[in-house]
């Protein structure tokens, strides 16, 4: 990635280098909060606890420990700034408070227009919509990796794929009320985000740019261009990063960005993730508390976590921080439990597999099966990868988990919902977005200590580069073949009828002859996305 070719502008007090790059894994420390899923329209006081924000910069272990004490940080994520800060480095001051301060917003409020870029999966709308969203999905090379002699096929074999599921796909959709929740919702959270920005004295637009379904993220960047908006904030809206999520949203808005003249201009910075945020841990840990208080042995009840999978590979072989952020994450949920003595058994485990590959595992359909098993008789399932309600919790934990658990022996049965807008939350957010004003344009920060600082901000394409570097193909799902009814033999099997899938589809594009002509499934009907 051609970090010249962006023209970013330089706010730091060094210069950008080649070693300016973030570090492998994104474990950024950047604090965020979220709430529940009705976004009503009341009013919301700052209740953010005020910290002590040293004026001495320098002294960064001062500081640094302050925060981790005000936050309840475990030792775990504590910082680790081993060199003294030097005293040119102001962002880092702000970023420093969790309460974000009045006057960080001041002295980069009043020089441009602020805008900030919520990205998102998006849903289908109508059941009409599940096949070209589902087609959108598949054509992501970050979702479905073809080895690059056969990346000429990643759209004939996404139609394919996304024509064989649809069917199964809009059956769930039927059973959520014939489309996905999410674009309301993300609306809401966008609206209420602008809201507890302005109450903090940050007058900002926010926009809502989702990956495979309307508003598209070009849309949003079109919206972003007429608006004059000259520092952008972008904001993922998933607290913690993979590549098939952020990394692939990121990278779309990358080559938007190097297109576009005005954009190449514009200052921006990226949130990657922040699922360690004191104002996320403490939302989620209140919608645990709050639901464990429905069974009747609040005490005996095992909390679930299940977060959606990634196929293995993605994390073994192409380095994504998806499982490492997402057990750190619950680590901090749970030692936030157990700072209010809440001292349940929990597990971790990951759903919504597709496909033949190996996909990180415990499954939760498994662990639920084994969970009966072992004689556990309560559960609350906790949805922790994503801040919305959507087809996967809404049809595939209230419905097919929870039969699956009275099946397996399970008596009482609950979930969390998903944080919504939950004002705290909400707030929380708008502070992340606050603290990473300073970076605005200031993202090819050299300097050591910037890096390491609590905040994963940095700008799309170095955050890309870093990942990119780290990222070979990703790799065969089994590599030696075993007889018998194996694992390796299921995939060696997948792995054949998928080549032979291919094989028939060049045969098919080729000749214009073939069973999906006559099933009229080509020729396509491609441009989905421009
Ligand atoms: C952190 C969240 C998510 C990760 C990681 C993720 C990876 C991932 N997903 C698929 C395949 C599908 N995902 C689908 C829908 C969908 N996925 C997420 C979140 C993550 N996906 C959301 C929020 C949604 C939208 C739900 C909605 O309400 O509309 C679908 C379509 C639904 C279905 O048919 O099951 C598919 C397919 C892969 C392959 C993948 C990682 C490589
Ligand atoms: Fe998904």
């Amino acid at each position: 990635m051609n970090h010249q070719s962006m023209n970013i502008r330089i706010q730091a007090p060094c210069p950008p280098s080649p070693s300016s790059v973030l570090p492998p894994r994104f474990n950024h420390k950047t604090p965020l909060i979220l709430p529940r899923v009705n976004c009503s329209n009341e009013v919301v006081s700052h209740v953010v606890p005020q910290m002590e924000a040293s004026s001495d910069v320098g002294n960064s272990s001062i500081n640094i420990s302050k925060n981790k004490r005000a936050f309840g940080w475990s030792q775990k994520q504590s910082l680790s700034l081993k060199q003294p800060l030097k005293n040119d480095l102001k962002p880092l001051k702000a970023l420093m408070t969790s309460s974000t301060t009045q006057d960080t917003s001041a002295s980069f409020v009043n020089d441009g227009k602020i805008g900030v870029l919520l990205l998102n999966l998006g849903g289908p709308e109508t059941l009409d919509d599940v096949q070209p969203f589902l087609f959108n999905l598949f054509a992501d090379p970050d979702i479905i990796r073809l080895p690059r002699l056969f990346r000429f096929l990643q759209k004939p074999l996404a139609q394919f794929i996304s024509v064989a599921r649809a069917p199964k796909s809009k059956e769930g959709y039927a059973s959520i009320g014939g489309g996905s929740p999410l674009r309301q919702i993300t609306d809401a959270q966008a609206t209420e985000l602008r809201k507890a920005l302005y109450e903090k004295n940050v007058p900002a637009e926010v926009y809502v740019g989702m990956r495979y379904w309307h508003p598209f993220t070009e849309e949003a960047i079109e919206q972003i261009k007429k608006d004059g908006v000259n520092k952008l904030v972008v904001l993922p809206l998933y607290p913690q990063f993979s590549i098939s999520t952020s990394g692939s949203s990121l990278r779309l808005l990358e080559s938007i960005f190097r297109e576009d003249e005005y954009l190449v201009n514009m200052q921006h910075t990226v949130i990657p993730s922040w699922y360690q945020r004191e104002g996320y841990i403490k939302s989620m840990a209140d919608l645990i508390e709050k639901e464990l208080k429905t069974f009747n042995n609040p005490e005996k009840v095992m909390i679930f976590f299940s977060a959606h999978g990634v196929p293995l590979a993605y994390v073994e072989e192409a380095g994504d921080p998806y499982k490492a952020e997402m057990e750190e994450c619950v680590d901090l949920i749970m030692e936030e439990l157990e700072r209010r003595k809440i001292n349940n058994q929990y597990t971790l485990a990951y759903q919504s597999r597709v496909g033949p590959v190996e996909w990180l595992k415990p499954y939760t359909d498994q662990t639920i099966i084994e969970l009966g098993e072992k004689g556990v008789k309560s559960l609350l399932a906790v949805p922790i990868s994503f801040v919305s309600e959507h087809i996967e919790t809404l049809e595939e934990i209230d419905v097919e988990y929870k039969e699956l658990a009275l099946e397996s022996g399970i008596k009482e049965w609950g979930r969390v919902p998903a944080l919504g807008c939950e004002p705290t939350f909400i707030r929380d957010l708008a502070d992340a977005v606050i603290e990473s004003l300073p970076y605005v344009g200031a993202m090819a920060v050299s300097n050591l200590e910037a890096r390491q600082s609590l905040v994963p901000l940095g700008s799309v394409e170095e955050l890309l580069a870093t990942y990119d570097s780290q990222r070979r193909e990703l790799p065969a799902p089994v590599t030696v073949w075993e007889w018998g009814f194996t694992k390796s033999a299921e995939t060696w099997n997948g792995r054949a009828a998928m080549l032979a899938v291919i094989v028939l589809l060049f045969l098919e594009v080729s000749t214009g002859e073939g069973f999906l002509h006559q099933w009229g499934v080509l020729p396509l009907q491609l441009p989905l996305l421009p």
